[in-house]
Parts: structure tokens; C-alpha cells; sequence
């Protein structure tokens, strides 16, 4: 580390946030301990010693300025599920979907783990707010870490430096402390490797006490604590308590050609399209698409009764393979600006980024692994969840109230996943109460965003399976409550999408990415009651010739198969929800089981 990010003394008289990170630098000995500012000198000696020590390759500045390539240990990929846990006090709390211990009992391993494990590192501290600071209640956090990739990543999504940490001392604000550690101390002397990780990993939340201590992982949610560990585990066992939502949703802008402005959050699983929703360019003339978040959204009644979303983040952690210039181009606009970190795509020979799915595909390169790398590879050249980290700032197609505090008052919530069958391209529930049901029983295929099998079907409820922060039964109550406690009539309406649906080649019966532009169309027209719409047992769906598919390249069979509801595949789907909801008990909303009942009665089954 260079001289300058050595042993700042502490730059705040605030006494919780001091307490903290001596408490954490007296545990885990670093050699030294750096308040982060978040200054433009700041990067530049982050970023050179990160190419010191050979965790970031310096792209080509012609091509991406100030931009970094990083490879990942091959062991530390993505989220581990399977290692994250919500220390609730009683295991209930925790509910069935998540990992549970006892909280002293976690503390205690997990001080065995932190005991000396900065040893021969920089401490960084980063005070960040999730969210505005502007905002009515600021969401503190500070994060103190021993990885400069992680430092330098939070750098980039969230707003964080000595504007928060000085807004923090004023308001001697509450924070939520964040612990992280990539768990590889080094000895006198001995070299460090370009990404320090341990085999042993923990990524754990404590929802009452509102704190998060994480082991282990230097990748994405394990380690950049502010977004899925805080805006969602723990801001959503905030929001439960202060009558509030914490989603894993994108927020979008869409404007008709008559200029009537509305606004889109959607849920769909990691790796499942929020991303590329949230930048798209319509196919249908004279619409147009801005984005406002693209992986979470903070939703809070207003005083007019509506429910208003900001986005906490501050940049795109999004995923890399199946990024271009026709699927993409805003994010491709967005990351060629530069100021990025790419991790685990290929590097190429000519100091530029590659992944699949890109175009110009280079004859040569460096696998995310470090092999040579040509098209006959048998491997592929990125992982599968390799991500970009690009400012959000740098998206030209930002919408302007993406830096409105309030927010945006949002008029559909979108829910959706990955099936190859079952689910029709959209479906529009009948009511809030429906909504949650549809939301409640979202399925999806597993993607690499998580470490497991890919591809398998399983019950991820309005997208928050890995991120609801407390009983998930609970959680659906919260849900059915927000709407029986406000003004339905103000309340976003319901509707459940799936771009994946396949035919028996196993090909897409949708085109997807900017023709989903049509069922946002149909979706914001039937806000109005302008589209038309038949009912089915799941729910209404478009009428016949009620989807704008002018100019569209796709058969009427195909078109006809993607929207299909095919009882006898929703019967099939009956017994899953059924054991999924009993795994809930008693702890399920018992609207939830009417809303099933009736769903069995209309399919006949
Ligand atoms: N077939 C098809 N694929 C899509 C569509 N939208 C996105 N994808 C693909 O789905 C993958 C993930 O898309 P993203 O938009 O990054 O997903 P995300 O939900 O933002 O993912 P996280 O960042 O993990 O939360 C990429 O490989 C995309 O190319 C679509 O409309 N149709
Ligand atoms: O958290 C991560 O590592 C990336 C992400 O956005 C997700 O998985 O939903
Ligand atoms: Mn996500």
C-alpha cells in the first residue's frame, strides 16, 4: 500500500462510529487502519495499488479510461446462499427459507475467524449512505474492510466518503455496521495473492441489531455490504417494523408518445433481466424508456397515498455475458465511459474487455481464469455471473428523478422469472391481494448468480428468496397489509411476466430484451383500461390482437405459445405451491391459501 493510505487518524468526533471500528481494528489487527474519503486522489492510489499487487490489469484507456479488469479466485464466484445466515434472535424469526444460528453463538465463531485476520492489511473505513442524503431519514452504514477491490467497488455503488461521514457526526446519526474480511491475514513478510478469499465463508445479517458481519468472499453481495446485505436483508427487516418495503426490483420511466409518464418496478430473480429492463430501448416507435434503479428499490406510502420507490445504489453491478450492443446498448454506452471494474470476463491483447454474447469476438485473450483463451476453447472465456461495476451516473439514459430524494410514485409492479413452461409472456393479477399470491409463488431457474446447480425450478418469492430478512411468512403478511392499509385504488397494480418461455427446441417464443417494450405497452394501457384483456383461471391476459406486435418478427404460433395458459401445466403447478406454502405453517397469510383454493377452482383441479 502506498505511503498516503496509511494510518489516517480518525477524521469524525462521532463516538458510535469510533467505537466500532476500534472495536473491529482491536479484533482483527490490521496494520493499519484508512478513512476513506472518497476523493479523486483516493481512486487513483486504490486503483495503482490494486495493479501493484496484480489484482487489477489497467485496460486500455483509449478504449475504457479508468478502467480495471480483476480475476476472482476460481472458488469465489458469486453469493453463497448456503453460507449466509439471519442471526434473529429466535430461530422463528429467521422463518424456513433462511439459515439460522443463535446470535452469540455466531458471534463467538466468527470472532474466532476475525481474531488477527487483517494481520499485514489496511483496514479501510467507508462511511456510505444507502439511498439520499438528502433523504427525510439518511440510511447510514460504515463498512470497514480489508480488501481495496471491495473499497474501491463500494466506491463506485454507493455514495459513501467524508460528505456522509460529516452529515453523520451532525445528525450523530444511527449506522449499521458492517464487517468484512476476505479472511487471509498475511505473515511478516509474506506476499499477498491478487484475490484473497478463504475456503471458510459467512455472510451473515443480525436484523434486530440492525449489523452485518461477513467472512470470507471478496465477490459482489458477499462483500459490497451496502447492497444486497444491507438494502435488502436488513433494510427489509427495517421496513417490516417502520411499515415500508425493501424489493429487489428495477425502476423504470416509460413514456407513451402522447408524453403521459408512468412508472415500472419489477422483481425478477438474479440474473433474470432487471438490468437489461431498466436500460431498454423500445422497438415500438415514439416510446421511451429511462432508468431509475436496476436491482433494488426502497418503496414508501407517500403523503398522497401513492407508493413512491427510490433506488439506494449508486452504480450497476450488473452481469456481463449477454451484454451488447443490441441487447444493451445503454449499458454498453454506460460502461465505455469508463471508470469501471470489470471482473471476470476475458482481457484482451489489445487491453480491452471480452465476454460471450459481446460482439467482435478477438481471435485471442486471457480467460477469467488466466488461460490462453481462443474461440475453440472448450471453456468458456467470462464466468457465467461476471459483472460489470460502472457508475450510474454515466448512464445517458438516467432519468432526472433518479436524484429526487422522494422518489417516483410507481403505478405497476412487475413480477418475473425464468420458466421454460408454465408461466405466459404477461399476466395481470386481479387484485393487490392476487398480486402478493403471484408474487408469492414466483418460480424461477437457478442462474450462476448463486453458487449451486443451474437451472433448476424453484419457489423465489417476489424475487427475495436469498434477501428477506426475516420470516418469509411473515414477510407475506407485510405484503397483503401494505395493501388492505392504503388506498387500493393508489396502489400499483399486479402483473407477472416471463421473457423465458421456450419451444420444444428449446428456443426463446419471445425475442425478449427491447420487444419487451410491447408488454410494458400493454401492461401501462391497461392501468387505464385501454387494452384489452380476457380472463383466465391465473389471471387476465392480453385479447387477441390486444399486444402491439406491429413490425414484430415473430410467428403467430410462437407469439400464440408465449402467451398461452395452459391448464393442464398450471394443474401440474398446484401441488408445488401447496408444499410450498406449507413449509410456512402457520405463518402464512391465510389469504394466501383462499387465493389458491380459488386458483384450484378455476383450473378445475
Ligand atoms: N431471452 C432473454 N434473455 C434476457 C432478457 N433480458 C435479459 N436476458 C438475459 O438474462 C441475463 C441476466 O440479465 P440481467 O438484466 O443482467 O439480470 P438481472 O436481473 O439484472 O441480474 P442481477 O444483477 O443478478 O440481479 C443476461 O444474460 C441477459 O442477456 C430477455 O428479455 N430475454
Ligand atoms: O449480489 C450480487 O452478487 C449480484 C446481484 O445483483 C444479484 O445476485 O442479485
Ligand atoms: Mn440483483
Amino acid at each position: 500500500m502506498t505511503a498516503e493510505l496509511t494510518d489516517t487518524a480518525a477524521p469524525t468526533t462521532h463516538q458510535g462510529i469510533l467505537d466500532f471500528v476500534s472495536e473491529v481494528a482491536t479484533m482483527t489487527t490490521p496494520d493499519r487502519v484508512y478513512w476513506c474519503t472518497g476523493s479523486d486522489e483516493e481512486w487513483v492510489e486504490l486503483t495503482d495499488a490494486l495493479v501493484a499487487t496484480g489484482t487489477f490489469t489497467r485496460l486500455d484507456p483509449e478504449k475504457k479510461p479508468n478502467s480495471f479488469h480483476a480475476a476472482s479466485d476460481p472458488t469465489d464466484v458469486a453469493r453463497v446462499e448456503d453460507r449466509t445466515y439471519i442471526c434473529s434472535v429466535e430461530e422463528k424469526d429467521a422463518g424456513p427459507t433462511n439459515n439460522w444460528m443463535e446470535p452469540s453463538e455466531m458471534k463467538d465463531l466468527m470472532r474466532g475467524l476475525y481474531a488477527g485476520c487483517m494481520k499485514g492489511r489496511t483496514m479501510y473505513v467507508i462511511p456510505f449512505v444507502m439511498g439520499h442524503l438528502e433523504a427525510e431519514h439518511p440510511m447510514f452504514g460504515v463498512e470497514v474492510t480489508d480488501s481495496a477491490y471491495v473499497t474501491a467497488s463500494m466506491r463506485v455503488m454507493a455514495r459513501m466518503g467524508t460528505h456522509v461521514l460529516e452529515k453523520m457526526e451532525e445528525l450523530s446519526a444511527d449506522f449499521v455496521p458492517a464487517i468484512h474480511s476476505v479472511g487471509m491475514p498475511l505473515a511478516e513478510g509474506e506476499a499477498d495473492v491478487a484475490w484473497p478469499c478463504n475456503d471458510t465463508k459467512y455472510i451473515v445479517q443480525f436484523p434486530e441489531e440492525r449489523a452485518i458481519w461477513s467472512y470470507g468472499s471478496g465477490y459482489g453481495g458477499n462483500a459490497l455490504l451496502g447492497k444486497k446485505c444491507y438494502a435488502l436483508r436488513i433494510a427489509s427487516a427495517i421496513a417490516r417494523d417502520e411499515g415500508w418495503m425493501a424489493e429487489h426490483m428495477l425502476i423504470l420511466k416509460l413514456t407513451n408518445p402522447q408524453q403521459v409518464t408512468k412508472y415500472v418496478a419489477a422483481a425478477f430473480p438474479s440474473a433474470c433481466g432487471k438490468t437489461n429492463l431498466a436500460m431498454l430501448e423500445p422497438t415500438i416507435p415514439g416510446w421511451k424508456v429511462e432508468a431509475i434503479g436496476d436491482d433494488i428499490a426502497w418503496m414508501r406510502i407517500g403523503d398522497d397515498g401513492r407508493l413512491w420507490a427510490v433506488n439506494p445504489e449508486y452504480g450497476f453491478f450488473g452481469v456481463a455475458p449477454g451484454t451488447n450492443e443490441h441487447t444493451n446498448p445503454n449499458a454498453m454506452k454506460t460502461i465505455n465511459k469508463g471508470n469501471s471494474v470489470f471482473t471476470n470476463v476475458a482481457l484482451t491483447e489489445d487491453g480491452d474487455v471480452w465476454w460471450e454474447g459481446l460482439e467482435n469476438m478477438p481471435a485471442r485473450a486471457t480467460s477469467w481464469k488466466g488461460q490462453p483463451w481462443t474461440p475453440d476453447s472448450e471453456e468458456l472465456s467470462s464466468h457465467p455471473n461476471s459483472r460489470y461495476c460502472t457508475p450510474i451516473k454515466q448512464c445517458d439514459m438516467l432519468a432526472k428523478e433518479y436524484d429526487d430524494p422522494r422518489g417516483v410514485p410507481i403505478d405497476a409492479i412487475l413480477f418475473g422469472g425464468r420458466r421454460k413452461t408454465t408461466i405466459p409472456l404477461v399476466t395481470e393479477a386481479r387484485d393487490w391481494t392476487h398480486g402478493t399470491f403471484m408474487g408469492a409463488t414466483l418460480s424461477s431457474e437457478t442462474t450462476a448468480a448463486a453458487t449451486g446447480a443451474v437451472g433448476v425450478v424453484r419457489r423465489d418469492p417476489m424475487a427475495m428468496l436469498p434477501f428477506i430478512g426475516y420470516n418469509a411468512g411473515d414477510y407475506f403478511s407485510h405484503w397483503i397489509n401494505m395493501g388492505k392499509q392504503n388506498d387500493a385504488a393508489k396502489m400499483p397494480k399486479i402483473f407477472y411476466v416471463n421473457w423465458f418461455r421456450r419451444d420444444d427446441e428449446g428456443g426463446f417464443l419471445w425475442p425478449g430484451f427491447g420487444e419487451n417494450s410491447r408488454v410494458l405497452k400493454w401492461v401501462i394501457d391497461r392501468l387505464d383500461g385501454q387494452a384489452a384483456a380476457v380472463e383466465t383461471p391465473i389471471g387476465h391476459v392480453p385479447a387477441p390482437g390486444a399486444l402491439d406486435v406491429e413490425g414484430l418478427d415473430v410467428t403467430e404460433d410462437d407469439l400464440a405459445r408465449a402467451l398461452a395458459v395452459d391448464v393442464d401445466e398450471w394443474k401440474a403447478e398446484i401441488p408445488q405451491i401447496t408444499e410450498w406454502f406449507e413449509k410456512f405453517g402457520d405463518d402464512l397469510p391465510t389469504v394466501l391459501w383462499t387465493e389458491l383454493d380459488g386458483l384450484k377452482a378455476r383450473l378445475g383441479a
